[in-house]
């Protein structure tokens, strides 16, 4: 069991990006090598024995978890993308948030029917993009082993938004 209490390297930042939102800054977890690699460890840890083909995540922060872990897992990292970024054929899919609405785009072999693959974020806190992008997976006709967070907003009520996929998270406030 590691000593290493990860709540205590996520910053709170009030009233960003808008008033009344505290806004849960994982940069310095990101600036100490030992604890984003402990980070690391215990997501894949949780996975340890699953397989898994490629792990699927939305840009920006998203990314920042799951090519390292996709490393660790020795599988492949499928990049989801803002509109107009990727540059080859390409599924898109518009999706409702708790306000207004988003779209999202993966190349169209990024993932194939039949494979597993684990879903990661660096945080769920309405779910809404977490549930786009595994609707999308499955559609595609792939099965998602679970959803990977490194931080959970449980009062948001994501992770009912997301069942019955499996969520997992390390931190949770
Ligand atoms: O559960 P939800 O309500 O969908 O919110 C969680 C999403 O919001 C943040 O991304 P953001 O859209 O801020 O983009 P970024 O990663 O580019 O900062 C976060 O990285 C998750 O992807
Ligand atoms: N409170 C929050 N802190 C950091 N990222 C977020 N994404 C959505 N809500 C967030």
């Amino acid at each position: 069991m590691s000593e290493i209490d990860l709540k205590a390297y996520i910053r709170d930042v009030p009233d960003f990006p808008k008033p009344g939102i505290l806004f849960r800054d994982i940069t310095p977890l990101l600036a100490n090598p030992h604890v984003f690699n402990e980070a690391i460890d215990q997501m894949a840890a949780h996975y340890e024995g699953k397989q898994i083909d490629a792990i699927v995540a939305a840009e920006a922060r998203g990314f920042i978890f799951a090519a390292p872990l996709a490393l660790r897992l020795n599988c492949g990292f499928v990049p989801v993308r803002k509109p107009g970024k990727l540059p080859f054929d390409t599924h898109s899919f518009h999706y409702e948030l708790e306000y207004g609405s988003d779209t999202l785009e993966i190349h169209i072999d990024g993932v194939q029917p039949g494979q597993n693959v684990l879903m990661v974020d660096d945080l769920l806190a309405t779910g809404g993009t977490m549930k786009a992008c595994c609707n999308l997976v499955e559609k595609i006709g792939a099965n998602v082993v679970g959803c990977c967070f490194l931080i959970h907003l449980k009062a948001l009520e994501g992770e009912q938004r997301i069942a019955p996929f499996e969520s997992f998270s390390l931190i949770d406030y």
